[in-house]
């Protein structure tokens, strides 16, 4: 039994997720792993419980579903072990705007924003009221891009860093800290599961770099860690120019260039 927050991470089964879980479990926390795929997860928690001694719970949910979302929540609001939300289950698309169906539509925002917000509001409370431990967002720099012409996704993953940075400026003086995570090309399942052919991609992270990398801005307690940026002053100028921006608006009156 260890000290250590126990950690949930969705979208545990494979990929990202996966890999969070077992640079956990290598740290000592127990694990409370969430996907669809219960004979992965059952997989993945027997190695890990072997070679880290660290106790782990599966809890297979497909987080689209109601009634198993309200499972997770129920776990993240009453299990006073969780202290850390790996909050990483989501999916990506393929095809063009007009390309999507009602249904495609509706999964995507549901897994990648309702279902990272649902499970965020059932533990923060718990973790401010102790006045500790974490919630990490995985977002996209795909959010950053709408060039990427991914438009839905790229809205989702938005919403993913809006929603991580206005939660941090919420929960930090709480104790609690919110981390948004932002890889670029990672090689995982999800591009398959898109119906994208990674091989067509020039550049693709292994996820073990990206997930090493983003606990490295996870302990420094860094709000928006983005591993594949590698001119951080970019992002800097990013936020100042956002800060700016916001500090010059007039309300009272429109722009000269929009008066006739
Ligand atoms: N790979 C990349 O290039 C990038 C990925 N990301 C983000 O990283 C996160 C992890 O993605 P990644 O590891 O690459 O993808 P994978 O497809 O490899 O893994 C996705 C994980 O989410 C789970 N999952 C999918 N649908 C559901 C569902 N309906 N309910 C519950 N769990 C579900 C899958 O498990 P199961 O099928 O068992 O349910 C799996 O464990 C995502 O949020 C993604 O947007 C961001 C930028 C780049
Ligand atoms: N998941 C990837 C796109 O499909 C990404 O976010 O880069």
């Amino acid at each position: 039994m260890t000290t250590q927050a126990t950690v949930l991470v969705t979208g545990a089964s494979t990929g990202i997720g996966a890999t969070y879980a077992e640079r956990f479990a290598q740290r000592g926390h127990d694990l409370v792993l969430v996907a669809r795929d219960r004979q992965r997860l059952e997989a993945l928690a027997a190695r890990l419980r072997h070679e880290h001694r660290v106790a782990i719970d599966v809890l297979p949910a497909d987080l689209t579903l109601q009634a198993d979302l309200d499972a997770v929540e129920a776990r993240l609001r009453d299990d006073t072990r969780i202290g850390i939300l790996i909050n990483n289950a989501g999916m990506a698309q393929s095809g063009n705007f007009m390309q999507q169906s009602a249904q495609d539509i509706v999964r995507l925002i549901t897994l990648n924003i309702s279902a990272v917000t649902r499970l965020a509001a059932a533990i923060a409370p718990r973790l401010a009221d102790a006045g500790r431990g974490a919630i990490v967002n995985i977002g996209s720099v795909v959010g950053l891009a709408p060039e990427f012409r991914m438009s839905i996704y790229g809205a989702t993953k938005a919403f993913v860093l809006f929603l991580s940075q206005g939660l941090s400026r919420e929960l930090e003086p709480k104790g609690v800290y919110v981390q948004a995570v932002l890889p670029a090309s990672t090689r995982t399942e999800i591009w398959e599961r898109a119906g994208i052919d990674i091989n067509t991609l020039t550049e693709v992270m292994e996820p073990g770099e990206l997930v090493d990398a983003a606990l490295v801005g996870f302990d420094r307690r860094e709000p928006v860690t983005i591993p594949p940026l590698h001119a951080a002053e970019h992002w800097d100028a990013l936020e100042s120019a956002r800060k700016a921006l916001l500090a010059d608006l007039r309300q009272a009156h429109a722009a000269e260039r929009y008066r006739a």
